[in-house]
């Protein structure tokens, strides 16, 4: 009876398999999540949206670029969710801008967004630049010690969670010469793909009423008990020894103390401002939450972009010879040994091979929305009923023959005059970062952690790939991580320029 639903509705479906509908097969498959998304959008060719079964429950799969731009942005109003499995009584740290929803995700938004502006970012520039140069040292001394071989992508994290730890919690670390870090330690706990954390991301993301019926919690207490005790010593010393820093905390006390984000000196103050008049204070636990989930979301997205970008300039020695030829460039222009914010935003070439690896590895292979009112699909003749989850497949889109041409090959120049890649196709289908008003809160921080860190070692260092079998061959994905990455580490060498 349950499994006849989309034959009802006349909607292209995937079989399900009796009582576990399509999760069986996921959970158990050798697929990543984006591999499994991809191959339906491959084998449905053409369909606009397709049925599938997570257990007995009808989910929807929106291949279509005109509708998904229907959902995440011109009917957003039925969509405003993402149907997650959390439950902030027994789990705190969800009640962050990621995991919310309805009107309490759209005002805690509205507070936030001006952290996030580029006139906020130039500000914590020093800070940032601070850490990519403690990367660029660190390789610098590997090599004077005769080590020459890098895990990049182990390199990389530690140069992101730095930046994250200094300007979300405003602790100063150094990951990359503290080999035992407690903040890295954390950072891998929540990436971890353990069994028990494998199943919780699951249930949280594809049984979320299970989830929540069971009363599991997302985030481990070890996680939870890390976060909330280093916010509150945070707290504690900036208000109790009035010191202030330029960082994310800073701006998350003001909105605890006063209910919305000054405006620094030098700022435009017009930039995405919210027009909101809402003075509604921040509870500690709401800032411990947005405080987890910038850490969260904010350095395993960049360290796996940089690193894949690495990559791919390690397989085109041309391309990598030509990004370092920009950077120099624009030293000399600007007359300067140290990579300042205004040369970093010249740097438009380094630009487009970053959006042509967000467009090749989507590191967020899958955006999910939940249906928050019944909606009829312009076009069609079908409702999305109330409550139905749908999911978009960033990584099919993105590597579609339709819509890229030789999606696989690594092309910068897709980008020269294309902020969406001379994709062929209407409505929405380059979205690495979402889209609509919940796409990425993080993304200019992503973009300008990996545009700087990649710039400071490129500056310095030619980067070869170690296994000459990857200059031709895809590498394998991990099956068990949410966010894209190799399942096994990429050797690289770092040869000084
Ligand atoms: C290359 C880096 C990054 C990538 C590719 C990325 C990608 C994404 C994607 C695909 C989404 C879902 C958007 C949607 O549902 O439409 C998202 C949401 C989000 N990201 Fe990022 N992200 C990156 C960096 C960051 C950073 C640095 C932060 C914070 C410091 C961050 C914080 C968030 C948050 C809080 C959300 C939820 C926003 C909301 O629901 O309102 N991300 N990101």
């Amino acid at each position: 009876h349950y499994f006849s639903y989309w034959s009802k509705c006349k909607i292209p479906f995937k079989e399900p398999t009796f009582l576990f509908g399509e999760l069986w097969d996921m959970f158990a498959s050798k697929k990543s999540q984006g591999q499994y998304f991809a191959s339906l959008y491959e084998r449905f060719k053409n369909k606009k949206i397709i049925g599938l079964y997570f257990s007995y429950r009808p989910v929807l799969l929106v291949c279509d670029p005109d509708l998904i731009q229907e959902v995440l942005i011109r009917d957003f109003t039925s969509f405003h969710d993402r149907g997650f499995g959390f439950d902030e009584q027994i789990d705190p740290l969800t009640s962050n801008v990621f995991g919310l929803a309805g009107q309490r995700w759209r005002d805690l938004r509205v507070k936030l967004s001006p952290t996030f502006t580029s006139g906020k970012l130039k500000i914590m520039y020093p800070t940032i630049y601070s850490c990519a140069q403690v990367l660029q040292d660190y390789i610098g001394k590997e090599l004077k010690s005769g080590n020459d071989i890098f895990d990049t992508h182990d390199l990389l994290g530690r140069f992101t969670t730095n930046v994250i730890s200094s300007v979300a919690f405003g602790i100063e670390n150094d990951c990359l010469n503290d080999r035992e870090n407690i903040f890295r330690k954390m950072g891998m706990k929540i990436f971890d793909t353990n069994f028990a954390q494998v199943a919780r991301n699951f249930l949280t993301t594809f049984l979320p009423k299970l989830m929540i019926f069971l009363k599991i919690k997302n985030v481990s207490q070890e996680i939870e008990d890390f976060i909330m005790s280093i916010v509150r010593q945070s707290i504690e010393l900036r208000e109790t020894e009035q010191v202030e820093r330029k960082d994310f905390m800073q701006l998350m006390i003001q909105l605890k103390n006063q209910g919305f984000v000054s405006v620094d000196k030098d700022e435009d103050i017009n930039e995405e401002r919210s027009k909101s008049s809402d003075k509604t204070k921040l509870t500690f636990n709401e800032i411990a939450g947005n405080t987890f989930i910038f850490f969260a979301a904010g350095f395993e997205t960049s360290s796996s972009t940089s690193n894949l970008c690495l990559f791919e300039l390690s397989r085109h020695p041309e391309i990598q010879k030509k990004v370092q030829d920009e950077i120099d460039q624009a030293m000399r222009n600007a007359n300067s040994s140290e990579i300042t914010y205004d040369m970093l935003q010249e740097l438009k070439y380094l630009d487009m091979c970053i959006n042509e690896t967000l467009r090749k590895y989507p590191v967020i292979t899958v955006i999910l929305r939940n249906c928050t009112k019944d909606h009829k699909f312009s076009g069609t003749e079908f409702t999305v009923k109330k409550g139905t989850n749908l999911f978009i497949p960033i990584q099919g889109l993105h590597r579609d023959p339709k819509i890229y041409e030789n999606p696989m090959a690594f092309n910068p120049e897709r980008f020269k005059d294309s902020s969406t890649g001379l994709g062929k196709s209407k409505g929405a289908f380059y979205i690495p970062f979402g889209d609509g008003p919940r796409i990425c809160i993080g993304a200019r921080m992503g973009k300008l952690q990996t545009k700087l860190g990649l710039a400071m070692i490129l500056s310095k260092f030619t980067f070869e790939l170690v296994d000459q079998n990857l200059i031709h061959n895809e590498f394998e994905v991990d099956p068990k991580m949410f966010v894209m990455k190799p399942r096994e580490s990429i050797k690289m060498k770092a040869i000084p320029r």
